[in-house]
């Protein structure tokens, strides 16, 4: 709802209502129409200020609403009033204005924001476009190029840059409500027809259509496949090209497309699914809300190999001190010397000082005794892990929490090393660790929720999407790669290349092909995991190992030593060793021949369809039975991870969402061909929880913990 008073004798303050952000609900809608009218039929105010209550002006339109039908006054005509009001409204602008709350503040005839507001227009990150006049409105007040990057990025600039922008008329670092009453009054009376945005031409760019083209492409480039940031773009030229009232017309058409299209969907799912990740709760009813963290005042980091010099360097940049132990001497150097060239890089681009004090660099583990929370970033070897712990164990303080950053080794082992196994949690963070969003926090069978909590609170200190999961091998997101690199490979066994995969990856949306990820990430990496588990033999080419269906191509190709890009060979071919660019090899596609030939198998010409049911569905078959052991709380888990920590395409959603779009019927029908014809790949088997799902009708992917918690509880 909305507030109305009158204050300073002649100016109507009407207070948005809606906590926490203000959204513009329905009954928020209401309020402003009603509050609005009383404000201007009251002759004894001259003036008006809208503001939001709580230090917020205006998270934009209420996304929950979004799946309901509409009721209430619709946005366009109110803010259209508002413009065409003869009193002067000014945004007084705390907190946020994003999406529709900054096209009721672009209604209004001024703006006054405080120093450390933000201002945006994110629709394009929820698969709209700005659709109450955003996009007609802001290029005509801030011009083409300006606008064109806010809306198709949805980036929030702060008061400062919307003040050179132009988008607001003062900025204040006092009572944003008192500035705004202030000015109000000193432009009750004067004429209004200059400010009303909608009138302004837009001003003219030179070569609009060179401008739009080359936009155009770029965004195209950036979407991958993704259609809003197009409608964007084409949005604003409706705005640059046409007359105020056609550019509207426009904008309803294109919003009408994005507004019911499954990418609305799956974004508007991803937005709430980044938040509900951080309400976690453990199999044993801990929860976030019961759960309180310990404090951490000092961090420590050990090994310092890629993995541990981004944690590190992340740890800095959220301002936390951190003691770094790397045993190698030569190492420690060469660690101190990049490590301190990513914080300056990383300050530059952030306009800071690089907090190169915060890092403390030694070689003696003793040097941990005094700090409140440990992340062990050794080589991925289960023994000198556990080496590694013991002694943690010894030298730490009791109550440290110690934290491994494997990526899929068993926590609990690690924590059967220690004195406290309550204080071992898993903290898994993607490379580069200092960039990547995701961090999965693992807890095992014995780590205590107030671990879990530290460990959780430190990742969103650290400015991360932490998703808490349960301890079982490669956890969630590795636990699930390893069948789409599995199924990648058989394909190639039966008559794809790696280029045809990687294409058809590609094109769904993925940044990079699977080939491609493994040819950066390194093939070696895989095959010393391989070995160590008597999977991988060199000199052998069994196809069939532990009784099931294995292809050792990489294995091979890591005999040649081709590791990927480090090599300059690996799926691909690079110009040289360290070189990013992959060319199409034919020595590897005679080697596949050669193979093929070798193990009788005729090759065959695979659709994209089938490399990307092949790829995709086992992986989300995996995700059923990861839901299904418990392993993650709830799909949302799973899918934040896939969006944010393996390059699935946010508009998709995340594999568990992408399979609600798809229909579980069809995955289940897929997999259960699938099976069929390879029967040799157990997990290929559809999962008991899939099976469950589409007998009871395919609940929406909302409705699945329920199913889940039934699951559970009958078992
Ligand atoms: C057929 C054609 C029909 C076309 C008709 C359509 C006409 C529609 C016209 C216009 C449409 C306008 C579009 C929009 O305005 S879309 C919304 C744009 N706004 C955003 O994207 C902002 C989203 N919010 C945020 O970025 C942040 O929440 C922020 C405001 C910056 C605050 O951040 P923070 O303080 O970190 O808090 P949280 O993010 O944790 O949020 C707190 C809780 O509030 C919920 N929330 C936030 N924003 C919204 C929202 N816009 N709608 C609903 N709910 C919102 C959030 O989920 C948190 O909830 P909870 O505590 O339960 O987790």
């Amino acid at each position: 709802m909305a507030q109305y008073s009158r204050i300073s004798g002649s100016v109507g303050l009407i207070t948005l209502k809606n906590p926490p952000v203000n959204a513009l609900s329905a009954a928020v809608r209401q309020g402003i129409v009603d509050t609005v009218e009383k404000a201007l039929c009251d002759p004894q105010v001259k003036s008006v200020v809208i503001c939001g209550q709580d230090g917020v002006f205006c998270g934009g339109a209420d996304v929950k609403e979004f799946e309901k039908s509409m009721s209430g006054p619709p946005l366009i005509p109110m803010i259209h009033s508002i413009e065409c009001a003869t009193k002067p409204m000014v945004a007084a602008i705390e907190g946020s204005a994003l999406g529709g709350g900054l096209e009721l503040a672009l209604g209004c005839h001024y703006r006054i924001a405080h120093s450390k507001a933000r201002l945006g227009l994110p629709e394009v990150t929820l698969g709209l476009l700005p659709a109450a006049g955003g996009s007609q409105r802001l290029p005509r007040l801030i011009g083409v190029p300006a606008a064109l990057d806010l809306i198709t990025t949805g980036r929030h600039v702060t008061a400062a840059e919307a003040l050179q922008l132009g988008i607001v008329d003062q900025v204040t670092d006092h009572k944003t409500v008192d500035a705004a009453v202030k000015f109000a009054l000193s432009v009750a009376g004067k004429p209004l027809d200059a400010r009303r945005i909608s009138t302004y031409p837009c001003p003219v760019v030179t070569d609009l259509d060179a401008l739009f083209e080359d936009v155009m492409q770029k965004v195209r480039q950036s979407a991958r496949g993704a259609i809003a940031p197009i409608a964007c773009v084409q949005a604003v030229r409706a705005a640059a090209t046409l007359p105020y009232t056609r550019g509207m017309e426009r904008e309803k058409e294109l919003m009408a497309t994005l507004f019911t299209s499954g990418q609305a969907r799956a974004l508007q799912y991803n937005f709430f699914a980044q938040r509900a990740v951080g309400k976690w709760r453990m199999p044993s009813g801990a929860r976030w809300d019961t759960s309180t963290p310990r404090p951490v005042h000092k961090v420590a980091v050990i090994g310092l190999g890629t993995m541990g010099r981004g944690i590190a360097v992340a740890l800095a940049q959220a301002g936390l001190p951190v003691v770094t132990v790397e045993a190698q001497e030569k190492q420690l150097m060469e660690a101190k010397r990049v490590m301190s060239d990513m914080l300056k890089r990383g300050a530059k681009r952030r306009g800071v000082a690089p907090p190169l004090d915060k890092i403390s660099y030694s070689s003696n583990i003793q040097d941990l005794a005094d700090v409140d929370l440990v992340i062990e970033a050794v080589f991925e070897d289960m023994d000198l892990k556990k080496k590694v712990f013991l002694q943690l164990s010894a030298v730490c303080k009791p109550g440290t929490l110690l934290c491994t950053n494997t990526s899929g080794l068993d926590v609990d082992q690690l924590a059967s090393q220690t004195r406290n196994p309550e204080l071992v949690v898993g903290m898994h963070f993607f490379a580069p660790a200092h960039v990547m969003k995701l961090l999965e926090v693992v807890y095992g069978p014995r780590s205590s929720p107030q671990a879990v909590a530290t460990a959780m609170q430190l990742g969103k200190k650290m400015g991360k999407i932490s998703v808490a999961v349960g301890n079982c091998r490669g956890f969630v997101g590795n636990r699930m790669l390893k069948l789409y690199t599995e199924q990648a490979s058989f394909l190639l066994e039966e008559g794809a290349t790696p280029d045809l995969v990687d294409r058809a990856i590609e094109e769904f949306g993925f940044p990079m092909g699977v080939f491609r990820m493994s040819d950066l990430s390194g093939l070696d990496i895989g095959w010393r995991v391989r070995k160590e588990m008597k999977l991988a033999v060199p000199g052998q080419s069994a196809r069939i190992r532990e009784g099931r269906r294995y292809s050792p191509l990489g294995d091979l190709l890591c005999e040649q030593g081709r590791f990927g890009q480090k090599t300059g060979r690996g799926w691909y071919r690079y110009n040289k060793p360290g070189d990013r660019v992959a060319h199409s090899d034919p020595w590897l596609h005679h080697f596949l021949e050669e193979y093929r030939a070798q193990h009788g198998l005729v090759a065959r010409r695979i659709d994209q369809q089938e490399i990307l049911e092949r790829c995709l569905y086992p992986m989300i078959n995996e995700g059923f039975r990861i839901l299904q052991d418990g392993i993650a709380a709830g799909p949302e888990d799973i899918d934040v991870i896939y969006v944010f920590g393996y390059g699935w395409p946010r508009h998709c959603g995340g594999p568990m969402f992408y399979a609600s779009m798809v229909g579980l019927e069809k995955v289940l029908e897929r997999l259960e061909h699938y099976y069929q014809a390879h029967p040799d790949v157990p997990y290929l088997q559809p999962c008991s929880l899939l099976r469950r799902l589409v007998a009871i009708g395919s609940p929406p992917v909302q409705k699945w913990r329920e199913v889940i918690k039934n699951l559970h509880s009958q078992l």
